[in-house]
This record gives C-alpha cells, structure tokens and sequence, in this order.
C-alpha cells in the first residue's frame, strides 16, 4: 500500500480491532473527551454530494453554578488544489474561493461560528521550487485583496469568523508574509497573524519568500471566543503556543502544510500537548494532495511541478513535495482529543467546545500556577546573551 493510499489510523484500527479492545485503544489514544455531534441531515448529504467528508464531534465541561456553558463551534476545512499548478495564476485562485465556497455552505449548515482554512490556502505549496514566477503572483493585500474581499462576504453571509491563511504582499513595505488574515463575522478584518518561525528543513524553502513574522503573539476577541493562529511551523515551538495563551487566546488554530516522510509521527502529539500545557483548545489543520507518481489516479490534479528540483541531499531531483497527509484535528485541554480527518480527502471537521473547560482544567492542573515563568525569564534573558555559558556541573 502506497502512502496516499492509507486512508487513517482511525479507519485502519475499526476495521481490524474486535469492539472490546478498540473502546480501551481509542479511549488511551484519543481521551475521552470528545463524544459525536450530529450534525443535520442536509449538511451530510452536500458534504457527500461534494465530495468531502464531514465529521463532528462535541467536548462538554462540567456544568457550572455560577457560569454559564460557553459553547462555540470550530470549523477546519483540509483541501487539494482544485487546478493543475500550471493554469493561469487567476484561474486556479478562483478556483480555490469556488471550493471552499460550497465547504463552507455546510459549515453554516452545521451552525459553526469560527473557521479555519490550511496554510496558503489559495496556492498550491510551491516553495519546495525556489522558483519566484509564477507563485509570488498568488500573493494578495491581507486587508482588500481578492481573497480577503471573498472571506468578508462569506462572514457576514454567514455570520461566521474565518481565519484564511494567505500570502500575503505588503506593497507599502514591498514585502511577502505568510499571514492568516482573521475576518470578524461583522465581515471586517479584525487583524493578521504572521507565520514567525520559518522552516529550515526538507524541502521547505520558505526563507526563499518570506521573512518570519513581525506581528507578535496577537491574540483576537471574536463574539464566539479569543483565537490566536499559530502557523504551521509554529507548532514545533512549545513557547510560541504558550505566548499565545499567556495572551489570553482559547483556541489556537495551527494552519500547516506539511508531508508524511517529514512529521507524520509528530502531528498527533504537538497540537494536542500545547493544549495540556496551556488549558486550552488547538486546532491543527494540514492540507491533502501529493505529487507522487505512484498516487496519479487520485481524482483531484496533484501538487506536482513543471520544473525538477532537487532537495540538496544528494537524490534524484523530482517534481513533487511528497504527501500532505491531512489528518486535521482539534484537540481540548483535558488532553482529549477528536479523531483526525482523513488522510487523503477533503474534509470538513465540526467540533463544538465548551470554552469553560480551560478554566476547569486550569483549577485541575494549575500549570500557570505552577510553572515557575520568573526564573525561565531569567535564565532565559541569560541564555540569549553571546557569552552564555551553560551551567553544568562537572566532578
Ligand atoms: N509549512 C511548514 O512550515 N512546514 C514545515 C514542516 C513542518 O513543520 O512539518
């Protein structure tokens, strides 16, 4: 079985653990917090209708005397490319909005206040070539460019707060960012968050582009929660969520890019451990598609380009980045956390929360109690300095 062809570690163990077992399997992967939501009738049979699977999952907290739940519904939309990399530039960015266009409709079908689409969402991930023409031309003004006027129309539509992660072109500085822009549900643009840690790994190229980030820590108050988006990268950063959540934020969505040979294996554990370590809710979202050869009769036109590319590791160079493996999901501060979507199709995942649950398990567990920042800030201000020496004690 090739690696686009496996569609899920959920799907793979229903099908071969007896029932008794897979309870106890999923109740030590996932936790249990997250039961199902249903979802109405309608909104599953577009989703079937459109080809895209539609999941929804529901985390309660306990019922407080003096506060009331705070339910909110997440959306994370994982998709392909819905053109060949070589159409016109124009043509493959509409046909992005027209995707997620009939996505969303289900979303709101599905009652959800705040959605988060995957990183560079409106491109096909082409950094991995160096090459400048044509992708630089996919980059859009965050506050009135083409996509972001489309993301205002459907949050006022649907009253609805959308997180599209762009890249983004600065012409006032002359500058490329990769940025996710965040659209009120009023249809204004309540601000943007900057990608600030950029990949020196693989075939990452990004430094190529963009420089990181210079919009710090931004923590947005929406009707429905305060959101923070951590890009891609970020994740591996456990300090980098945890500014986020000093600064308030109770969902962080993780919008990435990224394949299977790279951080398969790692996705399930990063998202899910900053929302322990911070008493909060993440969301990590990962685009599909693969350029692979042996995946071609994947329904969808692939993330493969026209030029060779080598990934300076002595290979054969190729035309493709490998598989993004999807697999987006949300995970909850009580270390639960819902199944992933699938591996190879577009998706839609519906998670409603109780924001009251961060606080409860913040009481629990009173990691921002305990954890001892003052001394951090200080070794830390130390360990930054050019003459730090590490405080090892020899015999
Ligand atoms: N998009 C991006 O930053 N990918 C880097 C690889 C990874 O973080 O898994």
């Amino acid at each position: 079985m090739s690696v686009c062809e496996f569609e899920s570690l959920e799907k793979s163990l229903e099908a071969h653990l007896p029932e008794a077992e897979l309870t106890e399997v999923k109740r030590i992967l996932f936790g249990q917090g997250a039961g199902k939501l249903d979802l109405p009738s309608g909104a599953v049979e577009a989703a079937c209708e459109r080809n895209f699977e539609l999941k929804g999952y529901r985390f309660d907290a306990v019922q407080e005397q003096l506060r009331p739940p705070r339910r909110t519904r997440v959306g994370l939309i994982q998709h392909h490319i819905v053109l060949p990399t070589d159409a016109p530039v124009l043509e493959q960015i509409n046909a992005m909005h027209s995707r997620i266009g009939e996505i969303i409709e289900v979303a709101a079908m599905c009652g959800v206040n705040i959605i988060c689409f995957q990183e560079t969402w409106t491109m096909p991930f082409a950094f991995c070539t160096r090459e400048k023409d044509p992708w630089t031309q996919f980059a859009e003004s965050a506050e009135d460019g083409n996509t972001t006027r489309f993301c205002q129309e459907l949050a006022k539509k649907h009253n609805m707060v959308i997180i599209s992660p762009i890249l983004e072109r600065d012409e006032l500085h002359s500058t490329l960012w990769n940025t996710a822009v965040v659209i009120s549900n009023s249809g204004n643009v309540l601000g943007k968050s900057r990608k600030n840690h950029i990949p020196r790994i693989g075939d990452f190229n990004e430094s190529t582009y963009y420089m990181e980030g210079n919009t710090g820590h931004t923590v947005f108050q929406t009707q429905f929660g305060r959101i923070a988006v951590n890009i891609c990268y970020g994740r591996h950063h456990p300090l980098n969520w945890f500014m986020y959540s000093l600064n308030g934020a109770e969902i962080i969505f993780n919008p990435s890019a990224t394949v299977g040979a790279l951080s398969e294996p790692m996705w399930p554990i990063e998202a899910r451990n900053a929302a322990i370590a911070n008493h909060c809710f993440t969301c990590a979202i990962n685009r599909v598609g693969t350029g692979l050869r042996d995946c071609a009769s994947f329904s969808f036109p692939q993330e493969h380009f026209k030029n060779e590319f080598t990934s300076g590791d002595g290979k054969k160079a190729h035309h493709d980045f490998g598989h993004f493996y999807g697999s987006s999901y949300v995970a909850a501060p009580d270390g639960s956390r819902t199944p992933g979507l699938s591996r190879t199709r577009d998706g839609l995942l519906v998670a409603e929360m109780d924001l009251n649950l961060n606080r409860q398990l913040s009481d629990k567990w009173s990691f921002k109690m305990t954890g001892r920042y003052a001394e951090y800030a200080e070794e830390l201000a130390n360990a930054v300095r050019h003459d730090f020496k590490p405080h090892v004690v020899k015999e």
